[in-house]
């Protein structure tokens, strides 16, 4: 039986002018699974998740989401939740009253947003919830990000860097609430550059640097353990360059695991 698919890339590339920042890009998200999609600095990762939502438009090939572009998807804005710099909130309004825009929007109850400011956290200080969004913290930042992110009870959360600026304690409380909704059959695609952070958080991993680099689970990447991500990410990233260094660049479809 083949396992239902949220998200796909297919032979995804965008290029900018004449850069190129995400070539021939082929890899699927599976449904219920928290996938991890990694790279450095300029890998391409937000061009990706950008691609997707179909915020940029792919010079070539195709992205979709539950089989569609995410333009042509019924009701994508209930289905996908998104937390995205520089997407969404309005900096001056308060923290709630972002998100009662954006619930109004939506369709959605006024109630429903102190039920995802308590999911999140936001209510644990009284007043958190009450400041404006551009005087939060950047780990604020973060939760009040995914709380407009939940709003819609999403079956699909794209996170872009989730785990930036957050402490151990936020760490560790962005992977209880991830596994938790990944429990409940949601599916979450993450961006990441923070391997450590990472590694406690995602069943799956996808490495780019422009192209595709590896997809697969951690634990086959990790030899279920083994060997550290952060090794194996370094492996992946810098591993061809080093042993084959004429190796024409994989076509992208082929994962390694
Ligand atoms: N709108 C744009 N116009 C021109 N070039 C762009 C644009 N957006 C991204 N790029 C370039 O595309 C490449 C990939 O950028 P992208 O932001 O997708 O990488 P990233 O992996 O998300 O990086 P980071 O981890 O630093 O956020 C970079 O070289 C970047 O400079």
């Amino acid at each position: 039986m083949t396992t239902p698919v949220a998200a796909r890339f297919s032979r995804a590339t965008k290029q900018y002018g004449s850069h190129t920042a995400v070539e021939d890009l082929t890899f699927d998200v599976a449904e219920g699974r928290i996938v991890g999609l990694l790279g450095r600095n300029g890998a391409g990762k937000s061009t990706a998740l950008r691609m997707l939502l179909g915020l940029v438009s792919p010079s070539s090939g195709s992205t979709t989401v539950f089989g569609q572009p995410y333009a042509d998807l019924p009701r994508a804005a209930h289905r996908i939740g998104v937390s995205m710099d520089g997407i969404g909130s309005l900096p001056a309004a308060s923290g709630r009253r972002d998100l009662r825009i954006w619930a109004k929007t939506l369709g959605l109850p006024k109630r429903r947003v102190d039920e995802v400011l308590e999911q999140v956290g936001l209510l644990d200080d009284p007043k958190a919830a009450d400041r404006p969004v551009e005087a939060y913290s950047t780990g604020m930042r973060q939760r009040h990000g995914l709380a407009s992110a939940l709003l819609a009870d999403p079956e699909l959360l794209v996170l872009d860097e989730p785990a930036n600026g957050l402490d151990p304690d936020g760490i560790r409380w962005l992977r209880r609430l991830l596994r938790s909704l990944a429990d409940e059959g949601r599916t979450i695609l993450l961006s990441s550059h923070l391997l450590t952070e990472v590694e406690q958080i995602v069943d799956d991993v996808v490495i780019i640097q422009r192209t595709l680099r590896h997809s697969g689970t951690l634990e086959s990447l990790t030899e279920d353990g083994r060997h550290r991500l952060e090794d194996r990410f370094f492996d992946v990233v810098d591993g061809e360059a080093r042993t084959a260094p004429e190796a024409p660049r994989p076509a992208g479809g082929g994962g390694r695991a």
